[in-house]
């Protein structure tokens, strides 16, 4: 594809009703993660988003998260926290719950992941109620970090996750409401 071309990002994501429960309309980043033009050009429209926050560090939580993350710290040129499922840091973890659009979650750090006053952005597929973002601003916080901002690929604007998230100044690039 020319670079005079711009890509509908949001015909990359395919919507799947009733997954993983009756009612959820799920948000499906496969498609988008399958063409490497789609892909690219997320990487890129993420960077430019966040590159007047004088980013220091990204920060993600799995599964999804770390899909984006890797590739957004590359081009921002800094380095990649990952934030994990409980049980599977090896060293000493600072621990967050934290309620899900469907179900609860606890996210794990790792004690010195960050230097007191390192400027982190997180970064994460999709927000929803901004529950796993703000345990992951938390995580930040309780290890001295600043969060500088979040930045995502989807936001469902009807759960006002944004506004949950709005002290740390939220970006995202499709909006879906409506599920
Ligand atoms: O804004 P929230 O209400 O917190 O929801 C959004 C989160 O939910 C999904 O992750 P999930 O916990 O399903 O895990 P996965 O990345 O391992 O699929 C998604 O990748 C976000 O991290
Ligand atoms: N509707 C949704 N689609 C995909 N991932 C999600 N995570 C939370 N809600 C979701």
């Amino acid at each position: 594809m020319s670079s005079q071309q711009t890509i509908d990002l949001a015909s990359y994501i395919r919507s799947i009703p009733n997954f993983p429960k009756p009612g959820i309309i799920f948000r499906d980043i496969t498609p988008l993660l399958a063409s490497p033009e789609a892909l690219r050009e997320t990487v890129r429209q993420l960077a430019d988003a966040v590159r007047d926050r004088d980013v220091e560090a990204i920060a993600a939580a799995e599964a999804r998260g770390f899909l984006f993350a890797a590739p957004l710290a590359l081009e921002l040129n800094v380095g990649l926290i990952p934030i994990r499922k409980p049980g599977k840091l090896p060293s000493e973890t600072f621990s967050h719950t934290y309620t899900l659009e469907y179900g609860t979650d606890t996210l794990e750090m790792h004690k010195d992941a960050i230097k007191p006053g390192t400027r982190v952005l997180v970064v994460d597929d999709l927000l929803a109620t901004g529950g796993t973002v703000e345990a992951c601003c938390r995580l930040i916080e309780k290890a001295g970090g600043i969060v500088v901002g979040c930045a995502f690929v989807i936001e469902l604007t009807d759960l006002k996750g944004a506004e949950r998230l709005a002290r740390y100044r939220p970006v995202s690039l499709i909006k879906f409401s409506g599920g």
